[in-house]
């Protein structure tokens, strides 16, 4: 039986609390997780009132005048954070049409000289002035802590859902104070018919387990099933779009899809579509490769009635065979902003791009 999909399986975790139906839910969460990588959590326990208070912001802080953005732009900041203009980032060596505001839940660098590069990789973000946009920074906070929260129990879930100890990943984690999770503000432009439509190009994410606020109710976000089809996830009022990262794939020994996705631009004359993606990260110096997991046989078997993909578009993150995640996400990031690379990590900026900032990069 190959397990393909045609579309985006859609789960309430309201029946988590329920004991009788919790057992229902973990049997979605297996198909979801092992033969789609993606799907919709209805009733997710983040305030109502702190999305919407969010969704509100969002054109407020693109509409911020240009130096004010720029005042906050990701090339001051080691940990890539901060902002980046239309056409700053490329996926797969293609630039792609979005501006965007890279947050993350507080973090003080732990990075000291001679510790591994990759530890700077974390640390503080940059925020617009108070007086600019009264409350926004309270805002964000509070909605990344509590998406982080929801992303620590749904890796419990998880963990279930592969017939594992509630607790088996819990390892790849370190304590709040060391941890760090991104969360960045998206918009994507009408395409005005000059450009391509490629808002973000095809890309796995890096981290475990990415949580996807679709703002506005643009379509444009598509994932690939196992034939190479691309399948429309519009947005679903009141859900959140959960998807699998690289390093959940590689830690489940491919249990659990990363799924190739791409985000097209809306339409020309349409309005801009807003995101907000939350990366969930595992502990920086976590070295997949050092950190099997057993799973049971009738679980492997699932993974083997699935079949292989036939066919991505995305090539990205394929180091954690053997690099600590840091620095997986290092190269990552230095491929996706190399300005912000070129500036703060020089050295490898030059082993990546050894003809030096491209017009267009092609290092995927
Ligand atoms: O904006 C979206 O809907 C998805 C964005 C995305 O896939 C990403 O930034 O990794
Ligand atoms: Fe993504």
């Amino acid at each position: 039986m190959a397990a393909n999909f045609s579309s985006v399986p859609i789960l309430d975790f309201a029946l988590v609390s329920d004991p009788a139906r919790k057992p229902e839910f973990i049997l979605q969460l297996r198909h979801a997780l092992i033969n789609v990588g993606f799907l919709y959590l209805k009733n997710p326990p983040v305030a109502r009132k702190d999305i919407d208070a969010l969704i509100d912001y969002i054109p407020r802080l693109f509409a911020l005048p240009q130096q004010a953005k720029d005042s906050i732009r990701m090339a001051n900041s080691p940990h890539f954070l901060g902002y980046s203009k239309l056409g700053a980032e490329f996926t797969k060596g293609k630039t792609d049409y979005r501006e965007q505001f890279d947050f993350a839940t507080p973090h003080e660098t732990q990075w000291r000289p001679g510790a591994p590069e990759y530890l700077r990789l974390w640390g503080p973000s940059q925020w617009p002035d108070e007086d600019q946009l009264p409350g926004f920074k309270d805002t964000m906070e509070r909605y990344l802590a509590q998406v982080q929260s929801l992303s620590y129990d749904f890796s419990r879930l998880l963990a279930e859902a592969f017939s594992l100890a509630p607790d088996a990943l819990a390892h790849f984690y370190d304590s709040d104070e060391f941890m760090q999770h991104r969360g960045k503000v998206v918009k994507y432009p009408a395409n005005d018919g000059s450009l391509s439509d490629q808002g973000v190009g095809p890309h796995y994410d890096a981290g475990f387990l990415t949580f996807l606020l679709q703002a506005s109710a643009h379509p444009g976000l598509q994932v690939q099933n196992l034939s190479g089809e691309w399948i429309d996830a519009p947005p679903i009022p009141g859900t959140f779009v959960v998807n699998i990262g690289k390093a959940l794939e590689f830690a489940t020994q491919g249990l659990a899809r990363a799924t190739s996705h791409r985000v097209l631009s809306p339409p020309i004359g349409s309005t801009p579509r807003y995101s907000v993606p939350f990366f969930q990260n595992i502990s920086l110096n976590a070295r997949l490769v050092d950190e099997v997991l057993e799973f049971p046989p009738e679980v492997l078997k699932l993974k083997e009635l699935r079949g292989e993909a036939a066919a991505t578009d995305s090539v990205n993150f394929t180091e954690f065979d053997r690099e600590p995640s840091g620095k997986v996400n290092l190269i990552g990031r230095v491929k996706s902003h190399p300005d912000v690379a070129e500036r703060h990590y020089p050295d490898l900026f030059k082993q990546i791009f050894p003809q030096g900032l491209p017009a267009q990069v092609s290092a995927y």
